[in-house]
């Protein structure tokens, strides 16, 4: 048999048995050749190069396969992780699995094998020649972890000498060699190993260097491959041979964690020494840190065993014990998760994601990697080109957990630049081309089926991807059932990835409120939101405010909750794709004028004629309520101009309201405004409270009140969010507040309002993240209605029946709790019954709705078209017409869509499918002395069309 690590005796430093076999002779024993033969490694003896003619015969005859290769026991690899059996070391009960020696001392004579178990102990010495079996070689050495490993074989070298290492390293590995620069004079040179040619030549240029006598030998050539996370590959034996030839002293070692001995044997392509963190594949179950070093070199083995002996890191006997438990299991585990890897890979392949694998024929090194290892392994990286994005997807995912480390029976997911590879400077890790937004993907040995499913979700919730169709010209091939991993794989088929940048702007903004920190607002329109990205990031404290600019706030769908939320109820909404633009700009006299091209409108007042006597005392806060002497005397204001309809009376004294209150008395600056919907007006989509956001922000903004940060701040857009609130009030008597907050704060969220009936003191709004990634069609029935009588007339009716209409407003409050478990986006429930459980509620929902008089024969019509085509539709918003909305499941064909449209529109609806979940309000600004600023070019040209003209508002 192989012999098992060479331990010492305590405190000695001098080498220490080799084997059972060899225990009388312990503390003076010096390693050989022949011992390791006499301790029966007869297929091992084949001459001073062992390792040389290895490498030949494996290369000669190609790879075989990880099944077939056999131990050094004559056993195929499975059959010898299963067999733990160390002739040496009989247990004296004959116990099927290695005894676990908890003792730290052993008594005896002098010359006993053990007697201290940081120099041996006889569980270590089980596993150690196991390991010597696993990994057909002499000498095998259990330390405490991977990174010990490292610190081991680094020992090697002494102050001056040098290292030759990659440069795509795991991040601890790169943290030890700058330790070892600085504290150690060990240099290390990094080098794209992927292209051999550069090693060699960087090899060269070192033996010529320290021949001239520039710098010091180099002494370790540092071999990873496939790297982590990138998985770039090299090619292990042309490098090995360059070390050889140019650099004869230096040991050639390999990390081979990702591949484990399974997969592949360095110490047969050349290699002096391999390495695996044992915490991964070969323990398999995330319960143990362990680090395993093979080689066959006497000397390098006498080197090794004399270092861990000293400092006292060798793998304790309860690591020892568990190490070689889950070894038992390596094959069949990686064959698993090696075959989920595949399928997952192809599956992020074919949906357009640069994906990092040595199981793709993409994979730029494949042919050299199928050399030297017989499979790709079970870990891979993909980038989604955002990093936002990135972590949107890691935080979505259920299955996959967000966990550093790898080849655990659990699949994992990470971002290696905020996690495992955090600890190499940023600009390091830009310089060595790590994308800050690759998500590294170690798959474990669930159900790849579940594992796919839940990937997709997690790429659905964060806007990474959509279905297809989700615009209506495109056609989408019907889901296949799901029974093979090949067809979850094919699945892909079903979805298009969405750009970087328009994903970003898809996918459900945090909002303010419960998760303070969390709170930030985005910008409008996709062109608009970079616009404000780059506006706001450039302009610090202190800058004049902008005197010109368009700013944009979106509608919203309320899912669940509506009209109830007036009465403290939870409401679920989200912002829709629609928006409402205000532009503002000064004017030459003292004068203050507003557009409202839609209801075709236009005022203009002296500022000196509104009524200031009126106007609220100036504070930091907006005020709660409406200030009713302002309200009379601004109606009064509007109420002199003649043909003024009562719609843009209500938007023009929400106007003055919100002018008044905003500006200063003494502030004579003039300002024209103008007022664009591209929402529906008065459909139930929210566009009063568009307006009013809209408004509030380009006020606030341009009279100093609030300043432009980074972003719009979590303050201002509470700033924007109190003062629209009292625009809405002005036009909806009654509002919830929801619908402005959706306007302000953008994603999909529940909200509840304070009320007296619940005893809630403060509003309170949630995210709810799962809501980005269900399809929706929102049909307007264009019969118009006004939102401020349907809300009285509830309360109304509230009032008048506060037991039947209050059983109503607990029972949709208990849709909304089910419907926010479900939407929360962290559930485990799968996404077919999410859709199934949304569209049962969303029936509920509406029945009740309709018991509160809501409804209109129009919004039924849509209903029974949508039923009769198999999908749950409710009136949303006020009701009384406008729009309904509703679920389009996953599994709904293109076709069955273009039909049931075409159905509505012959009766005379207006239908659309929408984006939900999309940034709240967002500024773009037009100030001459921020133009220079703009980043981009894009950008820069919106800015001057807008400054020529060429947007028209009329
Ligand atoms: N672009 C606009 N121009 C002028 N007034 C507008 C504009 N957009 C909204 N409004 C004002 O908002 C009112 C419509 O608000 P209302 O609350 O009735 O409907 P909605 O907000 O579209 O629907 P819901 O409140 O049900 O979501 C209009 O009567 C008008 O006063
Ligand atoms: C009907 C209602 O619930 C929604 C209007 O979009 C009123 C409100 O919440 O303000």
């Amino acid at each position: 048999m192989a012999s098992s690590a060479p331990d010492s005796g305590p405190g000695s430093g001098a080498l220490p048995s080799l084997s059972s076999s060899l225990a009388s002779s312990v503390a003076s024993l010096s390693l050989s050749h022949s011992t390791a033969s006499i301790d029966g490694d007869a297929l091992l003896a084949t001459g001073g190069d062992v390792a040389g003619s290895r490498a030949l015969a494996a290369r000669a005859s190609g790879m075989i396969s990880a099944q077939d290769r056999r131990s050094m026991n004559g056993h195929r690899f499975a059959t010898t992780c299963a067999t733990v059996d160390d002739p040496n070391h009989k247990d004296q009960y004959g116990a099927s699995s290695t005894p676990l020696y908890m003792s730290a001392t052993f008594k005896g004579l002098p010359g006993s094998e053990f007697d201290y178990s940081r120099s041996g102990n006889p569980t270590r010495s089980m596993l150690q020649h196991h390991l010597c079996q696993l990994q057909s070689c002499r000498y095998s050495f259990a330390v405490s972890s991977g990174m010990a490993c490292l610190d081991v074989v680094t020992r090697m070298l002494k102050p001056g000498e040098r290292i030759i290492a990659g440069d795509d390293l795991y991040g601890g590995t790169n943290r030890l060699l700058t330790y070892l620069a600085s504290h150690g004079g060990i240099e290390t040179d990094h080098v794209d190993t992927t292209d051999a040619s550069k090693v060699e030549a960087l090899l060269e240029q070192r033996a010529q260097d320290a021949k001239e006598g520039k710098c010091g030998p180099v002494k370790m050539l540092l071999l990873e491959t496939p790297t982590n996370p990138l998985l770039k590959v090299c090619d292990l034996q042309r490098c090995a041979r360059a070390a050889k030839d140019f650099a004869p002293d230096a040991v050639v070692v390999v990390d081979n964690t990702m591949m484990s001995p399974y997969l592949m044997r360095p110490l047969e392509l050349g290699a002096d020494v391999v390495y695996d963190s044992g915490t991964k594949y070969l323990s398999g179950h995330h319960d143990l840190m362990a680090g395993v070093i093979a080689c066959d070199r006497e000397d390098v083995g006498k080197q090794i065993a004399f270092t861990i002996n000293s400092i006292g890191n060798a793998l304790t006997p309860m690591d020892s014990f568990l190490l070689l438990r889950g070894i038992k299991t390596l094959a069949v585990r990686m064959d698993r998760q090696q075959a989920s890897a595949r399928l997952v890979a192809r599956y992020l392949d074919s949906l357009g994601f640069k994906v990092n694998y040595p199981g793709l024929d993409s994979h730029p090194n494949k042919a050299i990697h199928d050399m030297q290892a017989a499979g790709p392994g079970a870990v891979l990286s993909f980038e989604t080109g955002d990093k936002n994005l990135s972590e949107r997807i890691v935080g979505a995912t259920r299955l996959w957990g967000i966990s550093v480390s790898f080849g655990c029976v659990n699949s994992l997911i990470s971002m290696p630049c905020l996690m495992s590879h955090a600890s190499i400077d940023p600009k390091v890790r830009a310089a060595r081309n790590l994308p800050e937004d690759l998500i590294r993907l170690c798959v474990g040995i669930e159900d790849c089926r579940d594992l796919i499913e839940d990937l997709e979700s997690a790429l659905l919730q964060a806007g990474a991807i959509r279905p297809h169709g989700q615009r209506l010209a495109i056609e989408a091939p019907a889901p296949k059932a799901v029974e093979t991993a090949e067809d979850q794989v094919e699945s892909a088929s079903r979805f298009e990835r969405l750009a970087a940048v328009a994903a970003a702007d898809d996918a459900v903004v945090d909002i303010g409120g419960v998760d303070s920190s969390k709170s930030q607002t985005r910008g409008g329109d996709p062109a608009e939101a970079a616009v404000a990205a780059a506006t706001n990031g450039e302009l610090g404290g202190g800058e004049p405010a902008p005197t010109k600019m368009v700013v944009s706030a979106p509608g919203k769908v309320i899912l669940f909750g509506e009209h109830a939320v007036v009465h403290g109820v939870t409401a679920i909404a989200a912002s829709v794709a629609l928006r409402c633009y205000a532009h503002v700009e000064p004017r030459a006299d003292a004068k203050i004028s507003i557009a409202l091209p839609d209801l075709k409108v236009e005022h203009e007042w002296e500022l000196e004629g509104l009524p200031w006597d009126s106007a609220p005392a100036r504070s930091a806060k907006a005020p709660d309520a409406l200030d009713a002497g302002l309200l009379k005397a601004l109606e009064a204001t509007v109420g002199t101009v003649a043909n003024e309809s009562e719609r843009s009376h209500a938007a023009s004294v929400a106007f003055l309201y919100l002018y008044m209150s905003i500006a200063q008395a003494d502030d004579r600056a003039g300002q024209a405004y103008v007022v664009r919907s591209g929402l529906p007006i008065g459909a139930g989509l929210g566009s009063s409270a568009a307006l009013s956001s809209a408004l509030s922000a380009a006020l606030l903004f341009t009279k100093g009140r609030i300043e432009f940060d980074e972003r719009i701040s979590a303050a201002a857009a509470e700033q924007i969010n109190a003062y629209a609130f009292l625009a809405e009030k002005v036009i909806h008597g009654n509002p919830s507040g929801v619908d402005n907050a959706v306007a302000v704060h953008g994603g999909a969220l529940s909200f509840a309002r304070a009320h007296e009936r619940t005893g809630r003191a403060s509003s309170e709004m949630r995210t709810m993240r799962g809501f980005a990634a269900v399809r929706f069609l929102l049909t307007d029935t264009r019969v118009g209605r006004d939102t401020k009588s349907l809300v009285a007339g509830v309360g109304a009716k509230l009032q008048a029946d506060p037991q039947g209409v209050g059983a109503a407003l607990q029972d949709i409050q208990n849709i909304a709790d089910e419907a926010a478990v479900v939407l929360a986006g962290d559930s485990s429930i799968s996404r077919a019954k999410q859709l199934q459980t949304l569209q049962a509620l969303i029936v509920r929902n509406h029945a009740l709705l309709v018991g509160l008089g809501v409804s209109h024969p129009s919004l039924e019509a849509v209903r029974h078209t949508t039923e009769a085509a198999g999908l749950a539709t409710k009136l949303t918003g006020a009701g009384g017409g406008g729009c309904a909305v509703t679920l389009i499941p996953d599994e709904t064909d293109e076709q069955t869509l273009q039909r049931l449209v075409a159905d509505l529109e012959k009766q005379g609806f207006a239908c659309y499918q929408t984006k939900v979940g999309g940034p709240g309000v967002g500024a773009m600004l037009a100030h001459e002395q921020h133009r220079r600023r703009f980043k981009n070019a894009e950008t820069s040209a919106l800015v001057e069309g807008l400054e020529r003209g060429d947007w028209v508002f009329a």
